[in-house]
């Protein structure tokens, strides 16, 4: 069987019409990424978010056509949202070679061979208040959020070792990258190559697995390096779908690295996804403090229990000396939980070894396991652990432990 080529996919796609203006979606350059894993085809269309819900013909029409070429066993057709300069810019030209690895964006794709349900088109946008049913997550025990005010205060990096933590502690975990804005995970993950495959279930996807935790993310699909525009139907769908359509299996807890901020998109998401409970992330500067709040007030609104607050950066110490330095006003995330009535979880340093491990895909808790750091990690990851006992029963307690027990007299 001739394998499918980028061109003869666009050759396909070519005889597909915008209902609009009949015009080729080909030569509107609204083909924002094609993506060839063997048989299976991914393709990206770039659309006016305002107009989701009436192209779902339109996605199922290409989808056809993607499947109509030779070679090809699945092909999914995603409407995505408009990247940064407009939604008519070519994003990826024609003549891109087939690298498998995607560069549009995402998406809110469905199979050929299922109807198209929830997602980008079909659904309306989850309004906050709207007092949408969560999703049903079948064998997904626990889902736990890992949320900022604000970018940039080690959210993602964080919910990484706090993931790796969980599954060193004998739990089965997954992470799921809802950061849609900047999806870092498959970097922190060692992963950037990685592609989910398709499963043998119909309709959904096995989740590329690093250090003994399934990871999703909509990086997989994108590039990290393009910014991406979400409008919130859109950005719901994709992550509605990232969330339904990936095989996870039996998973004790989903932890969920979410957008950074407290806009619409996460209070649907907090409202959409059955959360057991949210960790609030900041760092110790005032300003990360105020939005910290923010973040924990959302939570609160949509009534998803406060596991606690993480001071990350909290403080710097020397590793010749031992000196400790504490860079920013430290302590403010203890203060502020004290205030707000949540749980203080504890506090990360400021240090070059989960950078780096962070930013070369080897995580601190896989690198340096019984070093410091990855005990402060730990630490959280016990009392998260602990809290996800409490409000889903004793079937999520771990298994065993690989982290020596503490005990204090
Ligand atoms: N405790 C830490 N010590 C040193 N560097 C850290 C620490 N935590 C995070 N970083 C670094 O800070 C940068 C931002 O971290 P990260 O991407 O996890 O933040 P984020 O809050 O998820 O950001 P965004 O909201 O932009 O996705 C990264 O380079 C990361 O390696």
């Amino acid at each position: 069987m001739t394998s499918p080529t980028r061109e003869t996919i666009l050759a396909a796609l070519n005889g597909v019409t915008d209902p609009i203006d009949g015009k080729s979606i080909v030569d509107k350059n609204m083909i924002q990424g094609i993506d060839i894993n063997g048989e299976n085809v991914t393709v990206m269309i770039g659309v006016d978010p305002e107009r989701g819900p009436s192209l779902e013909d339109l996605r199922q029409t290409a989808e056809r056509a993607v499947n109509s070429v030779n070679g090809v066993t699945t092909a999914r057709v995603a409407l995505t949202a408009e990247r940064s300069g407009g939604a008519k810019a070519p994003q990826q030209p024609a003549s891109q070679p087939d690298s498998g690895h995607s560069h549009g964006h995402s998406h809110g794709h469905d199979h050929a061979h299922k109807p198209a349900s929830a997602g980008v088109g079909t659904r309306p946008a989850a309004t906050p208040g709207s007092g949408q049913r969560p999703l049903d997550l079948g064998a997904i025990r626990s889902v736990i959020t890992v949320a900022s005010g604000k970018g940039g205060v080690g959210k993602s990096t964080t919910a990484v070792n706090l993931a790796l933590s969980l599954a060193r502690q004998g739990l089965s975990v997954g992470l799921l990258d809802a950061d849609i804005y900047g999806p870092s995970l498959p970097r922190m993950m060692g992963l950037r190559t990685a592609k989910p495959t398709h499963s043998n279930k119909e309709g959904k996807i096995t989740p590329p697995s690093a250090f003994g935790v399934k990871i999703m993310s909509i990086g997989f699909m994108i590039d990290e390096e393009q910014p991406v525009i979400w409008r919130g139907p859109m950005a719901m769908g994709a992550l509605e779908q990232l969330l339904r359509d990936t095989d996870w299996g039996e998973l004790d807890v989903l932890v969920v690295d979410m957008p950074p901020g407290t806009g619409d998109i996460q209070l649907s998401m907090a409202q959409r996804v059955p959360v057991t409970g949210a960790v609030i992330v900041s760092t110790p500067q005032d300003i990360a403090l105020l939005d910290a709040r923010k973040g924990l007030n959302m939570f609160r609104k949509v009534n998803v229990p406060i596991f606690g607050l993480i001071e990350n950066m909290s403080y710097y110490q020397c590793p010749n000396c031992g000196h400790v330095d504490h860079v920013f006003d430290h302590g403010g995330a203890h203060k502020a939980a004290d205030e707000l009535g949540v749980p203080f979880l504890g506090e990360i340093p400021l240090d070059l070894k989960i950078r780096l491990g962070a930013d070369e895909g080897k995580p601190i808790i896989e690198t340096d396991p019984d070093g410091a750091h990855s005990q402060a990690y730990a630490n959280i990851a016990r009392q998260i652990a602990a809290a996800i006992d409490e409000r889903v029963g004793p079937k999520a307690k771990p298994k065993k432990s690989l982290f020596p027990k503490i005990s204090f007299r």
